[in-house]
């Protein structure tokens, strides 16, 4: 447990709502800790110890699909068959068809509304089709199968059967990332982990990493490892949004180093300023808007020959606005969170650096406060294109009227963040700069930017419900209506928020 508690730690940035681990000890006895908060809030010293064994899996959530209900905090666990916990990283598309199956064919009873809870109950019930005693890889890999088969969108997972071992697998695409690698144990052989990122194993002594290939499965046991191919031949297209926002700069994702992709991003994004400004631009210094685009804003700013100057502030105790459930809360935070220093300001032209504008909230309160702070120009350079369209696969952008670039040119973006110039990325710069590290990726998730979904099944109804059901208003009805809504899970011992 300690262990995981230190993974999750490592991977908070993908999820501040809700996080817990099970673990699996003696005669394949399962231990739960999970609840609503950062991963400080739901874990305590004493809850750690009592999560005993040596196999287990964890989760921080970042919701994009179902409530924010405690219920919903993952990992979630069903008895039958053998006893199986499964954490989900991504989202489904064909949640609505899923559910009907578990209901009318499967008579599997699902209590809550997250696609993750869905997902469980389908690789159960095709578990369940094997009809074993006891368990073997040969029906693992079939029930996987046969879910990769049924279950369409981003999804990268860890499953952990009692008693027995832990499964990863990652959807066809390998939209969602995941990877693995391996420790010298202190008794004998090796520890080995599953991350969505590779700086949790970094960070705890894991190497061989190894990603979990698209339409793949790893099974992990006593005895070892076995992996096996189970799709091929579906385009495989990772999230860029992870490289653009999302991971963590010392990550390495699919070959590419996070890193080394955002500063490439600045690299590119200096040409396109110069395209649009003229080498003669009145440029004084290149300003970051903190955390994520520092990387690239200081690569432009080496390019364009143009001092690089923190700014603006961070609060290192607020965590990440974007990730955050409702508009008024991330609205409340960006200035919570930042604050810009006027002798960094005062009477110049500056050029605002951030990795992406989606909803426009850090952007808008960023300009005025360097205004406020004696600006004399504000330009404003976006390490990503214009953010169009909504995300399926788990990042949470279901509404395009939402997003600040919907049904807005360039310039009417400038006016409404009130900045005197916008500069996008251009697409196929963005792909460039992370296609680069690793040629064998021929394609990436786009799909924000360019509104092609990889999966081909995402239909226009479908978009339409997730627009209803997810925008930021229905979403804060959804908790006003059910606000205590604990479900099967009992919070005790995790703080209530
Ligand atoms: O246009 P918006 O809707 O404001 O979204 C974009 C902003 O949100 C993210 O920052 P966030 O504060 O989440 O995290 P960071 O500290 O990692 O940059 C991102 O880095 C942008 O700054
Ligand atoms: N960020 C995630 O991994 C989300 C998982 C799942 N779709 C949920 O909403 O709980
Ligand atoms: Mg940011």
């Amino acid at each position: 447990a300690s262990d995981i508690h230190e993974g999750l730690g490592l991977l908070q940035h993908r999820g501040q709502d809700a996080a817990g681990i099970i673990t699996c000890g003696e005669k394949g006895r399962l231990y739960q800790c999970k609840g609503n908060g950062m991963v400080r809030d739901v874990f305590d010293a004493q809850q750690l110890m009592s999560l005993v064994g040596h196999i287990g899996i964890g989760h921080v959530r970042y919701p994009t699909a179902g409530s924010s209900s405690h219920s919903e905090a993952q990992p979630f666990y069903v008895n039958s068959p053998y006893g199986i916990v499964f954490a989900h990283n991504g989202n489904l598309v064909n949640a609505a068809e899923l559910r009907q199956f578990l209901d009318k064919e499967a008579h599997r009873h699902v209590n809550t509304d997250s696609d993750s809870e869905l997902l469980l109950n389908v690789f159960a019930n095709n578990l369940q089709q094997t009809g074993k005693f006891r368990i073997n890889e040969e029906d693992i890999f079939t029930a996987i199968k046969g879910l990769y088969e049924q279950c369409h969108g981003g999804y990268a997972v860890v499953a952990m059967i009692a008693g027995y071992g832990v499964v990863g697998f990652r959807d066809p695409n390998g939209i969602r990332p995941i990877a693995y690698g391996r420790r010298g144990s202190e008794e004998a052989g090796y520890d080995y982990m599953f991350s969505s990122e590779s700086v949790a194993l970094d960070a705890l002594g894991f190497r061989d990493v190894i990603d979990v290939q698209p339409g793949e499965a790893i099974i992990i046991t006593r005895n070892g490892v076995t992996s096996r191919q189970l799709v091929s031949k579906q385009p495989f297209a990772p999230c860029i949004f992870e490289y653009v926002y999302f991971a963590r700069p010392d990550s390495i994702i699919d070959g590419v180093s996070v890193y080394n992709a955002r500063l490439a991003m600045g690299e590119a994004l200096a040409d396109q300023v110069l395209r649009e400004l003229g080498a003669d631009h009145d440029i004084d210094v290149v300003i970051p808007v903190p955390d994520t685009s520092r990387v690239s804003a200081l690569q432009l700013s080496h390019k364009l020959g143009r001092p690089y100057r923190e700014g603006f502030i961070k609060n290192r105790y607020i965590g990440r606005t974007f990730i955050m459930p409702g508009q008024h809360m991330r609205r409340k935070n960006v200035r919570r969170k930042l604050n810009a220093m006027a002798l960094e300001f005062s009477g110049k032209n500056v050029l605002l650096v951030d990795d992406s504008i989606v909803r426009g909230t850090t952007s808008r309160e960023i300009v005025q406060m360097a205004r406020d702070v004696g600006a004399k120009k504000v330009y404003f350079a976006s390490a990503a294109p214009a953010i169009r369209y909504p995300n399926v696969y788990g990042i949470d952008m279901p509404t395009p009227h939402e997003l600040v670039a919907h049904n807005r040119t360039t310039p009417e973006i400038a006016s409404y963040i009130g900045a005197d110039r916008v500069i996008f990325q251009e697409l196929p710069d963005l792909i460039e700069a992370c296609r680069k590290f690793n040629p064998k990726l021929t394609r990436f998730d786009t799909s924000v930017f360019d509104g092609k979904y990889v999966t081909g099944d995402v239909s226009t109804e479908y978009l339409s419900m997730l627009d209803a059901s997810r925008n930021d208003s229905a979403k804060a009805q959804r908790d006003a209506d059910a606000p205590e809504t604990i479900g099967l899970h009992n919070s005790f011992g995790a703080k209530r928020d």
